[in-house]
């Protein structure tokens, strides 16, 4: 099986929030709650795809993001490594551009909402980094 390399973006907001948003039930791993992100295409760097997904999922505008962890994980049906990028620098109004449910939380409340196995390393560190 090949590795799929996703571009995963913890996007802050002035208030210290952080954006989730919820994957269509159709999806893999539907039904949870991710960071926005997605797959990145050849030829792309993790933060050029990044900043693409984000226009095109949530209608945000950023130019800049900031490595903040890498990991990999198995899934039975999929491998992912995961490329997580900070975003705190964008301008725009968030937007469900897939018609996905989105909402800012603030870092305690991350752990009411579930998310895919793969992020509880994520979640461990930015919760730790208060
Ligand atoms: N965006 C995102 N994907 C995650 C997270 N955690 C996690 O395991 N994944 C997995 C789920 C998917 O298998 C993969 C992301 O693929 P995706 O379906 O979002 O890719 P995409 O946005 O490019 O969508 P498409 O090409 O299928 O239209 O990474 C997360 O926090 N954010
Ligand atoms: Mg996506």
């Amino acid at each position: 099986m090949k590795r799929i390399h996703v571009a995963v973006g913890v996007i802050i907001n002035s208030q210290n929030q952080i954006l989730i948003a919820k994957r269509h039930e159709h999806l893999h791993q539907g039904g949870k709650w991710e960071f926005p992100g997605g797959k990145v295409e050849e030829d792309e760097t993790t933060s050029e795809a990044l900043i693409r997904e984000l226009k095109e999922e949530v209608n945000l505008n950023t130019s800049e993001t900031t490595p903040f962890m890498e990991l990999s994980f198995d899934y039975p049906d999929k491998q992912v490594f995961l490329d997580i990028h900070k975003v705190t620098q964008f301008t725009g109004a968030v937007q469900g551009v897939e018609g996905q449910e989105v909402k800012w939380v603030c870092r305690e409340d991350l752990t009411d909402y579930q998310f895919p196995e793969a992020n509880q390393p994520i979640l461990e560190k930015i919760i730790q980094q208060n």
